[in-house]
């Protein structure tokens, strides 16, 4: 398709036969810098990504990238307010992967979400957010090291959808109209009707079985012990009750899991490993106390949309902080991806070359490995864990590290990505 503003680059386009990803040697790949940090960090992450590709293959293979547009940057290029151009859209349909910076989303009035938005439109139904330690990163915790999940986050339903209307609008005029002629009840609970804003909160069999299905599938693969279902189903029992139920069901019926004494917990063999894989369930507040408590309990985590998002946050802090939590957002089924960090664009920093670029980094280490290029992959990871074991770090680590009277060396954000580039020779 031809684009107005989008340059396609010389290379390939990936494509998906039969469910499998095919991946061309000079793979057209788009990216979006971002709002605030974005630009910095994504300056500092490009010649990362490059350097491993081309330690990897020497030349064989080479990302051709593309500039794509969202968040302040489309309105700038596109000279109109489109905080996401159509063929931002298209592009990413059409070449199947893009990676992203962190994009602004105003608090209160303005406009929703692009990130949400995009998740939506392309329908990348989980967001994956793997959760390691890097031997050496400042945590708060004593026992860093026993962290090791895969959050499988619900990335399209929930109450995180957006579907809502502010306070005395005629929407939630009608709306409260209808809840008190049809279900008064209901209507009976809404504590000061005149001044509530009203939002909607859809969980559904279908976005909650292909969730899970992609949660158990990542534990059958990489050979992980469990999996849990996070949910706050004793209050919102047809949501999140619904989500738990759902999980189990699914598990039940494709993987033949089996009831644990007596349920609801359960097992079956892993078909690669022969190794079994629990399926639990936990109450989200539990859930948060568990993971700073035993931590070691827990591999991988499936979890509706907005308990998701705060996990994420949390867990990250547990490895040093949001400054290095990757992330995807992926459809299984099509095969399309959109990589990007967990933080967003921290505005204080914007323009400064200070944040650390480790989060976007490593959701390009995780689009190399989702890719098939695990050499170049491998490679990002080595290059992190040795420039962090020589005690070079950005201002989120050395803070840390040195309130612990640790040594370190300060970098930018710039820094911290040719220490990477430097390291992976
Ligand atoms: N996917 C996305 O694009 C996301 C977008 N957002 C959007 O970002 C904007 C700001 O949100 P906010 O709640 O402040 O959250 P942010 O994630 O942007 O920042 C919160 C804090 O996290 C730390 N932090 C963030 N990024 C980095 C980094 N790269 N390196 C080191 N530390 C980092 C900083 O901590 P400290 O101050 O301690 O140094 C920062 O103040 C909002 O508009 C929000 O909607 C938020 C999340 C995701
Ligand atoms: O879209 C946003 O602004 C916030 C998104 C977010 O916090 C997340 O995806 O973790
Ligand atoms: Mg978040």
């Amino acid at each position: 398709m031809a684009y107005k503003h989008i340059q396609v680059p010389q290379g390939e386009k990936i494509s998906v036969e039969n469910g499998k990803l095919h991946v061309p040697e000079h793979p057209i790949i788009g990216f979006i810098e971002g709002d605030g940090t974005g630009p910095d960090i994504w300056r500092a992450s490009q010649p990362v990504l490059d350097a491993a590709v081309e330690k990897a293959y020497g030349g064989k293979r080479k990302i051709a990238w593309a500039e794509i547009y969202a968040g302040d940057k489309a309105n700038a290029v596109y000279g109109e307010v489109v905080w996401l151009p159509e063929e931002t859209l298209e592009f990413i349909r059409e070449y199947l992967v893009a990676i992203k910076g962190p994009l602004t989303t105003p608090v209160g009035g303005g406009i929703r979400s692009i990130n949400v938005a995009l998740r939506q439109e392309l329908d990348l139904y989980a967001c994956v957010r793997p959760v390691q330690w890097f031997e050496g990163v400042p945590s708060p915790v004593r026992h860093p090291e026993l962290v090791n999940m895969v959050i499988f986050r619900e990335n399209t339903e929930d109450i995180y959808a957006g579907i809502e209307w502010a306070a005395g609008t005629p929407e939630v005029k009608q709306l409260l109209e209808f809840l008190r002629s049809s279900f008064p009840k209901a209507y009976g609970k809404i504590r000061f009707p005149e001044t509530a804003g009203i939002g909607i909160k859809p969980i559904s069999q279908e976005g909650t079985y292909r969730l899970v299905e992609a949660a158990i599938d990542y534990a059958i693969a990489n050979d992980l012990p469990s999996v849990t279902l996070v949910h706050k189903g004793n209050i919102m029992k047809f949501t999140e009750g619904a989500f738990r139920d759902w999980g189990y069901q699914l598990a039940k019926e494709k993987y033949g899991s089996s009831d644990l004494e007596g349920g609801p917990w359960q097992t079956f063999n892993n078909p690669k490993t022969g190794k079994p894989i629990v399926i639990k369930d936990m109450i989200a507040d539990n859930f948060l106390q568990q993971i700073l408590l035993r931590p070691a309990e827990y591999s991988v985590i499936a979890t509706p949309n907005l308990n998701g998002d705060y996990i994420s946050d949390a867990l990250a802090a547990q490895v040093g902080g949001i400054g290095i939590a990757p992330g995807s957002n992926v459809n299984y089924y099509t095969g399309h991806a959109v990589f990007e960090a967990t933080h967003g664009t921290a505005p204080k920093y914007a323009g400064k070359d200070q944040v650390n670029p480790s989060s976007v980094i490593l959701s390009g280490e995780m689009m190399l490995r989702y890719l098939g290029w695990t050499e170049a992959a491998d490679l990002i990871l080595h290059a992190i864990s040795k420039t962090i074991a020589q005690g070079r770090v950005t201002y989120d680590f050395h803070r840390l590290m040195v309130a612990e009277g640790r040594a370190a060396t300060l970098l930018k954000c710039s820094q911290f990505g040719q220490a990477l580039v430097e390291n992976m020779q």
